[in-house]
């Protein structure tokens, strides 16, 4: 594949007109663009000063000093008030075609775009509508066949129908619902034409389809890596399978090359989302694009949720029953509940430092006593649902976060009941888990404050690359959590 092809797509500036070369280059090592330099309203430059304003702030914060779970997208150490406003026309586009969004507003944070309160939310008993997203909007394609879509764009007979025909429809909803996005871009006066503008380019997006082999090194994990590989070869498979000289110039032009079609990939796999809806009597599970909606970031605790209103056909964000939002607090989803660190980047390319999901694998017979552990942490509920109990702990404790709930679900343990631990024993314990902490550190060719030094010294560094050094640091500073928890179970319990 030749990586270094560049596409060029003409849009049209919202704000000055300004005709911008929108640059496809799959070379993550380009130089950024000199239309950002021009326009001063594209999505683009908000995004890079917003990453490079926000870095700065990010690492004068010690990770073990973020309060409990508010570190998911790590927008909230920002005022939003500092993160830059979306263009009006991002909501002016939505609003003549019935979006509705109350109280909150888009802002280009380090994560890209995000959903922020515009103003302060009280707890109510009942979930409350914060965006609705009318069916029409939303590119939307059934998961089993016969496979129907939304809107009815598609003429029976176009190519690209046969096209999307022929992909498994379980296990293809990425190159499906990627051909129904491009389709939709070439469209006559669809929607997609115009909030195309607003998505991550190639540049901007962190999907790891979008890395090169050097960022791909970068994971520190081969596993990962070669995943995404297979994944790419894949996308390419497919897009040579159909997009070859004989097809016809309607196909042709939905992808003139790879680069553009993985791009389209990468939009589906980082933006789309599974859903049952019911339209009249007809149930079905869907993958939907869903503007708007889809500028949520994720968190493991999130605030909000997406229901489907089928008496109008609305797409909804809701507010959590009982939530208080404030002004300027982010508005996440959860994008995987229960998923690991390594699927979270796989789908789309971010990890979390506090992900509760994250495991260690540990090998040995050493355990902890169980209970005693939780306890140091005011860790509660079953094992599944581990929660901190914010209530009992001690004022201005912000150790525990969902690195230490991981910790609580991976530790090797045990329980008895009301037996203590005996001192000894997990003393003993404690040391031979934290000598396997040291041994996974120990196979990093780097430490985690060289990734640190890494992402801090790079501020111009590819996002795709900055993900996988985040990715591996990430890992580190789970594991490094897990040493200092130990060292404060033997501290608080066991003297
Ligand atoms: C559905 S989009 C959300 C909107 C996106 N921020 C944007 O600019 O368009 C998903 C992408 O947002 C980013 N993202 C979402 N949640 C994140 C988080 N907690 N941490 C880092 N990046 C996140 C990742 O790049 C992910 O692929």
């Amino acid at each position: 594949m030749a990586s270094s092809i560049f596409l060029q797509r003409s849009v049209n500036c919202f704000i000055c007109n300004y005709q911008l070369g929108k640059n496809l280059k799959n070379g993550l090592a380009a130089t950024k663009p000199n239309f950002t330099e021009k326009c001063t309203s594209s999505r683009k430059i908000g995004g890079i000063k917003a990453r490079l304003a926000v870095d700065s702030m990010e690492t004068a914060t010690s990770p073990t000093a973020f309060p409990f779970f508010q570190t998911e997208s790590q927008q909230e150490d920002t005022p939003a008030s500092k993160l830059e406003l979306a263009d009006p026309e991002f909501y002016k586009m939505g609003f003549v075609r019935s979006m509705r969004a109350y109280g909150v507003e888009f802002r280009e944070g380090p994560n890209g775009f995000g959903v922020f309160a515009s103003k302060d939310i009280e707890p109510t008993r009942r979930a409350k509508v914060v965006m609705e997203i009318p069916l029409e909007l939303m590119l939307t394609l059934s998961q089993k066949t016969p496979w129907m879509f939304f809107p009815d764009i598609i003429p029976v007979g176009h190519p690209i129908f046969d096209i999307i025909n022929s992909t498994h429809p379980e296990t293809d909803w990425d190159l499906r619902t990627a051909c129904l996005l491009l389709y939709a871009f070439d469209h006559d006066k669809n929607f997609w034409q115009l909030y195309g503008d607003f998505l991550p380019s190639v540049e901007e997006c962190t999907s790891l389809l979008l890395a090169t082999e050097d960022d791909l090194k970068e994971l520190h994990d081969e596993n990962l890596a070669s995943t995404m590989r297979k994944e790419k070869a894949r996308t390419l498979e497919f897009w040579e399978k159909n997009w070859h000289s004989a097809m016809p110039l309607k196909v042709k032009r939905l992808a003139r090359d790879p680069e553009r079609f993985i791009w389209a990939v990468s939009m589906a796999q980082t933006r789309h989302i599974n859903f049952r809806i019911r339209v009249g009597s007809l149930v079905q599970d869907a993958n939907m694009f869903a503007p708007y909606a889809d500028m949520l970031n994720h968190s493991c605790q999130p605030n909000c949720f997406f229901h489907w209103r089928f008496r109008d056909r609305m797409f909804e964000v809701m507010t959590n029953a009982g939530q208080r939002i404030k002004k300027g607090e982010e508005m996440t989803v959860n994008y995987m509940r229960g998923q690991r660190n390594n699927m979270l980047m796989q789908r789309y390319g971010f990890s979390s430092l506090s992900n509760p999901w994250d495991v260690l694998p540990f090998s040995g017979n050493a355990r902890i006593h169980l209970d005693s552990f939780l306890s140091v942490f005011n860790i509660s509920g079953s094992h599944e649902d581990y929660y901190h109990n914010a209530k009992f702990a001690n004022e201005g404790d912000s150790f525990v976060d969902g690195a230490v709930l991981a910790a609580a679900r991976t530790l090797p343990t045990w329980s008895e009941g009301d037996i203590p631990p005996i001192p000894s024993f997990e003393i003993k314990a404690v040391k031979t888990l934290q000598e396997e902490c040291q041994q996974i550190l120990a196979q990093y060719s780097t430490t985690s404050k060289q990734d640190q030094h890494i992402l801090d010294s790079t501020p111009e560094m590819s996002w795709t690359r900055e993900a996988a050094i985040k990715y591996r640091l990430h890992k580190k500073l789970f594991v490094e959590k897990v040493i200092e928890a130990l060292d404060i179970y033997q501290d608080r319990i066991l003297f």
